[in-house]
């Protein structure tokens, strides 16, 4: 699935940023509180507005602190899918489950330097993984291919029946990078700039996908997909 990121769009005109990605899966939307990274982007209100704006389901990633009292009023604003960091939380399994009480999937995301093996155990209690590939913050950033170990790790525990989860990949995800990543295990790739920096969106998205599909038949080929 290609999710493209609201944050390299023009925030004057977000109904007409979804509507030029209609061939999307899902529309990534980046909520940042200017706490837990340094950037500020949008809350609540819009969330709920882009709802009504659109028939994309919304991805809503959470890189905002104390997500255990907001997450779940992303689920009830009509969001997807609600993924939070847990690097920020206190209780991700209490959250996890009250983002599902109210009607979302629940997805747990990482920064760069966080490891993966320590959250395995709480993993079941999640429908998504983010593994972001930037430190969180801003769009238009590098890929850091060092994340991918963390990748083909989920890869195999979902292969091996362990987990049944989205893998998804957030920074830097263009078509320079988006091949790795497939390989690596991803399932669902956030692209911002790569998708609204191009002349025409929505035929960003189209090739973005076909690199994808490439890269997922060689890991169906490789560590096989579950
Ligand atoms: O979460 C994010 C940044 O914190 C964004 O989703 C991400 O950076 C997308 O932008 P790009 O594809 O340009 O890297
Ligand atoms: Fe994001």
């Amino acid at each position: 699935m290609i999710a493209p990121s609201i944050l390299s769009a023009d925030f004057a005109h977000l109904a007409d940023a979804a509507d030029s990605v209609s061939r999307a899966d899902w529309l990534h939307v980046d909520v940042m509180d200017n706490h837990f990274v340094p950037n500020l982007t949008l809350g609540l209100p819009v969330v709920k507005s882009l709802h009504k704006a659109t028939d994309l389901p919304l991805d809503c990633h959470l890189m905002i602190t104390d997500p255990d009292r907001w997450a779940p009023g992303y689920a009830e604003a009509g969001a997807a899918n609600v993924t939070f960091h847990v690097e920020a939380a206190a209780n991700p399994i209490q959250t996890a489950r009250a983002i599902r009480s109210a009607g979302a999937l629940a997805g747990l995301s990482l920064k760069p330097g966080t490891a993966l093996d320590p959250y395995f155990e709480i993993l079941k209690e999640f429908d998504t993984l983010l593994i972001m590939s930037v430190e969180p913050g801003f769009g238009g950033q590098a890929f850091m291919p060092e994340v991918l170990g963390k990748v083909t790790a989920a890869r195999r525990a979902v292969n091996a029946g362990h987990l049944r989860l989205f893998i998804e990949i957030d920074g830097g995800i263009g078509e320079d990078t988006i091949v790795q990543a497939a390989e690596a295990g991803v399932d669902v790739f956030v692209a911002g700039s790569a998708v609204y920096a191009a002349d025409d969106p929505d035929r960003a998205v189209t090739r973005l996908r076909e690199l994808a599909r490439d890269g997922m038949a060689r890991c169906e080929a490789e560590i096989g997909r579950g």
